[in-house]
């Protein structure tokens, strides 16, 4: 348990909610579509990951085995014979495809996971929305684009709403279950239910920016990143701060790196575009002088801080 009194650790396998959802295709085998992933085949769930890059499945497929192990080993700590079993079962249940309509012919959920661009989310659910069974639910992960903007594209639209999760996946507890304008009471309830069954603490949210949590978050990054862009105050001091004056596990300019700066870029500029008199998502020459010199947190070796390359 943390300072928030929140336990942030989410390791099981399995949970007393019924799904009726037991195929899931997750579309994207990056940072969050591996570890949605990883959580659905640890909860029984059979899987198959997509990405149009086969190297990305393979690095996917690794990262996915090695977390599985972290939390193998911490519940069944006396028993690494059963740890093993955990570990290969869950990947067993795990196929990978290049081909996104292939790989969703038997899915009752796809999940995206693509990159945040919403021209390339609307081609994928075109072709999704003309080859998945009738009966199949698409959900998008998207962290600042409208659901219902997103899902405009498809026939199914009582079928489409949004599951939001949180990085580190397997860790993070929160699902945001977003309800588009015409996601069906159904379709609402069987995603609440899939969220419960991976074991996850779920909350419901219209299809507003950023939802519950980025529309909090992304602006109090962009005020810490301010704040430092002033010099009002060091990084290292900022992140302290919150860390031991709010209780947040990380700093927010910590946060950011580990988030990425692109992405933190990428949110704040859709959002001034389509409200440019919002001064909390004014740009910020600072984040852009960092993205533009390829310095975009942990994933690079750097951002405002720098790290070792994994
Ligand atoms: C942008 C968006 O749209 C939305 C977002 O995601 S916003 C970002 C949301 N995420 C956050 O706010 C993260 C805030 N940070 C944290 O909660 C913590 O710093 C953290 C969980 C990331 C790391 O915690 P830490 O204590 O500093 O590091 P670490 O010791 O490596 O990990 C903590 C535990 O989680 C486990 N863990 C970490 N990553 C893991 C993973 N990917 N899979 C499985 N287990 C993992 C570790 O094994 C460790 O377990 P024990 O303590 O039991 O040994
Ligand atoms: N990074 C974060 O902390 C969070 C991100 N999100 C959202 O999740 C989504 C994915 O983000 P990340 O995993 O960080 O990105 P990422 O860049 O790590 O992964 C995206 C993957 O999608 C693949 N891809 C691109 N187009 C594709 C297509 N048409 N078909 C199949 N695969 C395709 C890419 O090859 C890449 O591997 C985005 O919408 C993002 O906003 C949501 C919560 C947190």
């Amino acid at each position: 348990m943390n300072q928030l009194g929140v336990i942030t650790r989410q390791f099981s396998c399995s949970s007393a909610v019924q799904s009726a959802i037991k195929n899931v295709t997750v579309i994207g085998g990056g940072l969050m579509g591996s570890g949605i992933a990883q959580v659905a085949a640890q909860a029984g769930q059979n899987v198959t990951l997509v990405d149009v890059n086969g190297d990305i499945l393979a690095k996917a497929q690794k990262s996915i085995g090695n977390n599985l192990g972290r939390v193998a080993k911490k519940m069944y700590k006396d028993n690494p014979q059963e740890a093993e079993k955990f570990v290969s079962e869950s990947m067993g249940r795990i196929k990978t495809a290049t081909d996104p309509v292939s790989g969703s012919q038997t899915a009752d959920l796809v999940v995206e996971a693509i990159v945040e661009n919403i021209d390339i989310k609307h081609q994928l659910f075109q072709k999704l929305d003309q080859a998945a069974p009738d009966h199949t639910i698409f959900a998008s992960n998207t962290s600042s684009l409208s659901v219902n903007e997103i899902g405009a594209v498809v026939k199914r639209k009582d079928k489409f709403g949004g599951l939001h999760f949180f990085n580190p996946v397997p860790v993070m507890r929160l699902l945001e279950v977003v309800r588009g304008a015409e996601t069906s009471e159904t379709t609402y309830r069987s995603m609440m239910d899939w969220g419960k069954a991976l074991g996850k603490t779920c909350i419901t949210c219209k299809d507003t920016p950023g939802f519950v949590v980025n529309r909090l978050l992304v602006p109090y990054i962009a005020e810490a990143i301010r704040l430092f862009e002033r010099g009002d105050a060091s990084a290292k001091d900022i992140d302290i701060a919150m860390k031991l004056g709010a209780g947040y596990p990380m700093g927010p300019l910590e946060l950011a790196d580990y988030v990425g700066l692109d992405t933190n870029k990428f949110i704040l500029d859709g959002w001034h575009k389509k409200y440019p008199d919002q001064q909390l998502f004014k740009p910020i020459p600072l984040l852009n002088k960092l993205v533009s010199e390829g310095k975009l947190g942990v994933k690079t070796g750097e951002g405002f801080y720098k790290y070792e390359k994994k």
